[in-house]
């Protein structure tokens, strides 16, 4: 059974194509700078594990456009990987936000798609393109099923204690205010390999996703207990543009006593902070080059994304109880040798030691145990797999729906 899963986003659309049960990757690739004149694509055919790169350049106008140059590469006469687009059985939608209806995987309805629409202002970096990705993928995969696999459903788990905020009850009760978190797919899955890894069930787990948003997650027997995101994708870990955690006050400060606008201020919280507002670059591999040049800005940026991270560590260490495995995961997680290092630093006193040279080893496939021999918490790198997280459960549910 074929299954092709789409991460929209706002100007790109993320793919792959996975053959069920087997799990092989059949192509994989990402549609960028949709709109913008110069959109590329850079579509991977996979044959025995052997990656096949090819690029294109194209005047692709909207999600549409998009769509289909990938359909039809899929269905290339060379490189293509099927005939005709009803070979699909199922879609799998990467959906961030799913509220507190959807604590599992759905089909797209009309309600559905009508719940989604609803969570727009909570998650509108995301939820918006992935509502477009969903309207764009029924045209042109007419005779899938459409699936949608929430971030937030992960989360569903968290006690009440974690998830609600100390504000009168009636902003829960009558208008869903709480914690819902993100990147769900994620921390489930590296949460899981963690398990797989340690060859132990029941543990304690830290999972760290620091890609270009971050979030932590703290789960104790495969089920998520706390997780530093919150009502949208804004808040906890510093980010590749978003602030984190920050005091209100600011808002009512930047409101009330400099005059700009309550759409402004989201503006800078969601796109021109976090190490973006703080460097003038967000991509960590420029930033890591700035600190080799002993740019002040990125050494400070570098010791604020890492004392934020361990400080949430600590928290969830005390929320666990205990901690038996802190994951890295996600492109700064899986890539960046000293943002780990900063993290992991000066955390003996809770039991977790990197080996430094271990963090530096390269070529290493799956998963990476950086711990130090003395350290009684294994720190672990784990490739994150949201398509294939997504891929394995479209498939569940299309098994037991058949
Ligand atoms: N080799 C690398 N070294 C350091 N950071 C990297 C490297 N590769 C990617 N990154 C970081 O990962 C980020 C993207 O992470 P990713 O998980 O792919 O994000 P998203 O899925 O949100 O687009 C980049 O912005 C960059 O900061
Ligand atoms: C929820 C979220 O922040 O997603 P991303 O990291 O893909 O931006
Ligand atoms: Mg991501």
């Amino acid at each position: 059974m074929n299954i092709f899963v789409i991460n929209s986003g706002s100007s790109s659309i993320k793919y792959q194509m996975i053959k069920m049960p087997e799990e092989a990757l059949a192509c994989s690739g990402i549609v960028e700078r949709i709109g913008s004149g110069d959109a590329t694509i850079t579509h991977n055919t996979y044959k025995d594990n052997e990656k096949q790169k090819h690029e294109a350049q194209s005047h692709i106008r909207n999600h549409v456009e998009g769509l289909q140059a990938v359909v039809d590469l899929l269905t290339d006469s060379k490189i293509g990987v099927i005939k005709d687009t009803s070979e699909i059985s199922a879609v799998g939608h990467r959906v961030v936000h799913g509220g507190e209806k959807f604590s599992n995987i759905s089909v797209v309805t009309e309600s559905v798609k009508e719940e989604i629409k609803k969570l727009f202002p909570l998650a509108p970096l995301h939820n918006p393109a992935n509502y477009r990705g969903i309207e764009v993928a029924e045209k042109v995969f007419p005779a899938a099923k459409q699936i949608a696999v929430f971030d937030t459903s992960f989360h569903q788990t968290m006690p009440e204690k974690a998830f609600r905020y100390a504000i009168p009850n009636k902003f829960y009760k009558e208008n869903g205010i709480r914690a819902y978190g993100f990147h769900g797919t994620s921390h489930k899955y590296v949460s899981a390999k963690a398990e797989e890894y340690l060859q132990k069930k029941d543990i304690k787990v830290i999972t760290l996703h620091l890609g270009n948003g971050c979030s932590v997650a703290a789960v104790k027997d495969g089920k998520c207990i706390d997780t530093s995101m919150g009502l949208g994708p804004m808040n906890g870990l510093v980010m590749g543009t978003r602030a984190g955690d920050i005091d209100q006050s600011i808002i009512f400060h930047m409101v009330r006593e400099m005059g700009i606008s309550v759409e402004q201020v989201n503006n800078i919280l969601n796109k021109e902070s976090g190490m973006l507002g703080l460097t003038g670059a967000n991509d960590m591999r420029d930033i890591n080059k700035a600190v080799e040049e002993n740019g002040h800005d990125a050494v400070l940026a570098m010791d604020i994304y890492a004392y934020r991270a361990q400080k949430y560590i600590g928290s969830y260490i005390a929320a666990l109880n205990g901690v038996d495995a802190v994951v890295f995961t996600a492109g700064v997680g899986e890539n960046d040798v000293n943002t780990r290092e900063r993290i992991c630093s000066n955390l003996d006193a809770l039991g977790i030691v990197m080996d430094k040279e271990k963090n530096r080893a390269t070529g290493i496939k799956g998963v990476k145990d950086i711990s130090h021999t003395s350290s009684k918490v294994k720190i672990l790198v784990i490739p994150t797999n949201e398509e294939m997280e997504i891929a394995r459960q479209c498939y569940q549910l299309m098994e037991t729906n058949k």
